[in-house]
């Protein structure tokens, strides 16, 4: 039985073909630039080395069409596209209209149209994509899997927002939430890790990537998330803005004569980190320019449990040469937004909390930025090991990085969304499928081995 997921982002196509009956994944990869003369197409398949070709790619629908034949072609894992059984498309907004994964038919295809403007950057492209596909293989089960479902638990002192209520009830103006898939991940994984029933484990996951999100998890449902309406609220992100004044998108739009749409850009892609550093969203190079080394701490600051003023922030670490002064600025906004948030959430679950997940790019691959999240924090139980936060990456696998004797554990659980969409795919079509709080996945099996 031979899944295929989508992944239809605003400028890429990420895919992965993956065979049910043997569980194992034939071919993955990723149409980055989508809409230029200089589209990459990355194609993985199980016995063929990596192919990296460039080529224009128009639109979401060529992008798709370039998938469809790669898989069919010379290097391809598929006799005939029908061998296709069944395909999972990740939808990033699914509003109040969509609690749990869902079979594509035309009703579901207008509402997720008529749910783009509230994400107009993500639900396009998802639409896109799924248009696509119904056109070149109509007879093959379609499923949509949001990112706003699992965060369909939150209560509504927690999602509706101080505005006039009928902005809610007439709008639909409220907290939603995104990368669920993501968190219901780590989530499942993480309850794995502690040896516990999901429904008796509490967490906060901390989604780090190019967006950043945030969950506290109460008996494995997500009863808060920091992403609001949109995908632009929250903790800084690379080039988003997250949470400011709202007075301060209207007071400069007058100043600057912007229309709403120049100043939707400028909030998406001209600000959070790259805004603050003025050339950076990728913090590896916000990490190298600030010339701050994580093997270069002051022993100072592990050997002293409470922080004292004087050794706050980056003078913990011993610098060999001056960085750039606003790439370390970035560095410490980044972490210090972390930190507010899961103080905030750590009371939101009246202080019972079993663990906190770092994932995505930069949870995954960043000892630096964890370090300056979870130090000092020992009086809340949190006791983080200096020799296996430096060692977690998304390549050493699951890894838990606080000493045995830390009562709140601290993973690292490198994320798997492909994984959930291809699960709800199986799940939606074999009937089993209620929701995902009451749904029992295979990778909340012990026995079951995540890639590396
Ligand atoms: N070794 C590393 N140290 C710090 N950040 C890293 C490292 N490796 C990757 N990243 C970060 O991960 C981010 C991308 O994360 P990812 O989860 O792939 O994002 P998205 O899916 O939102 O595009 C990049 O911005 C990069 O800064
Ligand atoms: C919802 C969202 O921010 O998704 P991504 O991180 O993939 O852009
Ligand atoms: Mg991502």
């Amino acid at each position: 039985m031979k899944i295929l997921v989508l992944n239809c982002g605003s400028s890429s196509v990420k895919f992965d073909l993956f065979d049910w009956t043997t569980q194992k994944t034939l071919a993955k990869g990723l149409v980055e630039r989508v809409g230029t003369i200089n589209s990459t197409i990355h194609y993985n398949s199980a016995n063929q080395s990596p192919l990296v070709f460039t080529k224009e790619i128009k639109d979401h629908t060529k992008a798709i069409n370039e998938v469809f034949n790669l898989l069919v072609g010379e290097n391809g894992c598929l006799k005939d596209l029908n061998e296709i059984y069944a395909i999972g498309h990740r939808v990033v907004h699914g509003g109040e209209k969509f609690k749990k994964s869902t079979l594509i038919d035309d009703k579901v295809i207008s509402t997720i149209q008529k749910l783009s403007s509230l994400a107009p950057l993500h639900n396009p492209p998802n639409l896109a994509g799924i248009l696509a596909t119904k056109e070149l293989l109509p007879n093959v089960p379609q499923i949509a899997i949001f990112d706003t479902a699992f965060h369909s638990t939150i209560p509504d002192y927690a999602y509706v927002y101080a505005l006039p209520f009928e902005w809610y009830e007439k709008y639909g103006i409220r907290r939603y939430g995104f990368h669920g898939s993501s968190h219901l991940y780590v989530s499942r994984r993480a309850a794995v890790m502690l040896d516990k029933h999901i429904k008796d484990t509490n967490l906060i996951t901390l989604h780090i990537g190019n967006g950043v999100s945030f969950s506290a998890i109460k008996s494995g449902a997500s009863i808060d998330t920091s992403m609001g309406f949109t995908p632009l609220q929250g903790a800084v992100m690379g080039t988003r803005c997250g949470d400011i004044d709202p007075a301060i998108p209207l007071y400069m739009q007058e100043k600057l004569k912007l229309s709403p749409a120049q100043m939707m850009d400028i909030l998406n892609k001209q600000s959070g980190l790259l805004g603050i550093t003025g050339k950076y969203y990728d913090r590896r190079d916000i990490i190298n320019s600030a010339k701050v080394d994580i093997n270069n701490i002051d022993e100072y600051d592990y050997e002293n449990l409470i922080g004292d003023i004087e050794h706050e922030h980056l003078s913990i670490f011993k610098k060999a040469e001056e960085g750039d002064p606003r790439c370390m600025l970035a560095l410490q906004i980044e972490a210090y937004e972390i930190r507010k948030y899961l103080g905030s959430y750590f009371f939101a679950l009246n202080g019972y909390l079993d663990a906190i997940v770092f994932t995505a790019g930069v949870g995954e691959n960043s000892p630096l930025l964890r370090y300056m999240v979870l130090r000092k924090l020992e009086n809340l139980g949190i006791i983080l090991d200096k020799e296996k936060n430096l060692k977690a990456n998304s390549s050493t696998g699951e890894m838990t990085i606080t000493k045995d004797y830390s009562k709140v554990k601290v993973f690292v659980i490198p994320t798997d969304e492909e994984r959930v969409f291809i699960e709800d795919t199986v799940a939606v079509l074999s009937g089993n499928y209620k929701s995902h709080v009451s749904y029992e996945y295979t990778f909340q099996k012990k026995s079951y081995k995540p890639l590396k």
